[in-house]
């Protein structure tokens, strides 16, 4: 379902990062492992959509991302892409509720408050539907921008550093969390991590 041929991007025209070529199965759980300044927030933005390579074409269920235009790029992304930060990236200014409306909007995708329901349930914080994310705890902010995430049901969830803000308790939490909604949905999940504590849960590697 993504294919990663040939793919290298230079910055300024002299530092070079050259990714060798990857190709994921639908359904599959990766880790993308490197050091800090090795690119793998680079090779994240590639397979996004967010940053074009110099070189090198990326494949995502037979769509060859970077030959869309922006708009279609954009609808793309909110249709099959779920991207989960570090540091939880929800609007302020809008609820939960809200923020999560922006996203099925964003995809061209009709407003379904049923859905908005479910997925909060499942993560366990339904109870922040009209709550802003001022009011919610880091771990709970971290299961609204996941619930985000997978709002559209995307073929690919992304997350970069998912648990390096949290605990123990929660870091536990949020990858059973993705690992079973990747699984649920059938979803192919790439998590971008130097935590130890995620490295069990996974057999595939990516090194850069
Ligand atoms: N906008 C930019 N302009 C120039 N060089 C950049 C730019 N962004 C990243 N780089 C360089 O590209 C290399 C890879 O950076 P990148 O952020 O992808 O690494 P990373 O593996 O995500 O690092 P970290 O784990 O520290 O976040 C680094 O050497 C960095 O200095």
């Amino acid at each position: 379902m993504l294919q990663l041929k040939s793919v290298s991007h230079t910055y300024n025209g002299k530092e070079v990062l050259n990714f060798s070529d990857w190709d994921i199965r639908r359904g599959e759980n990766w880790l993308l492992l490197g050091e800090s300044g090795s690119g793998k927030t680079t090779l994240l933005h590639i397979l996004t959509g967010i940053k074009k390579p110099t070189k090198g074409q990326v494949m995502i269920n037979e769509t060859d991302l970077y030959k869309l235009s922006s708009r279609q790029m954009d609808r793309f992304r909110g249709r099959n892409i779920g991207l989960v930060f570090q540091q939880p990236h929800l609007i302020k200014s809008l609820t939960v509720e809200e923020n999560l409306k922006l996203a099925q909007t964003f995809a061209k995708l009709p407003e379904d408050k049923v859905r908005i329901e479910e997925v909060l349930s499942e993560l366990g914080i339904i109870q922040k539907i009209k709550s802003y994310p001022s009011e919610l705890s880091q771990g709970q902010l971290q299961r609204a921008s996941i619930a985000r995430a997978v709002l559209n049901k995307p073929t690919l969830l992304i997350a970069d550093e998912p648990t390096s803000s949290l605990d123990n308790k929660n870091a536990k939490a949020v990858i059973n969390l993705l690992l079973k909604l990747s699984e649920s949905s059938n979803s192919t999940l790439i998590i971008s991590t130097h935590d130890d504590r995620v490295k069990e849960s996974f057999s595939k590697e990516y090194l850069l």
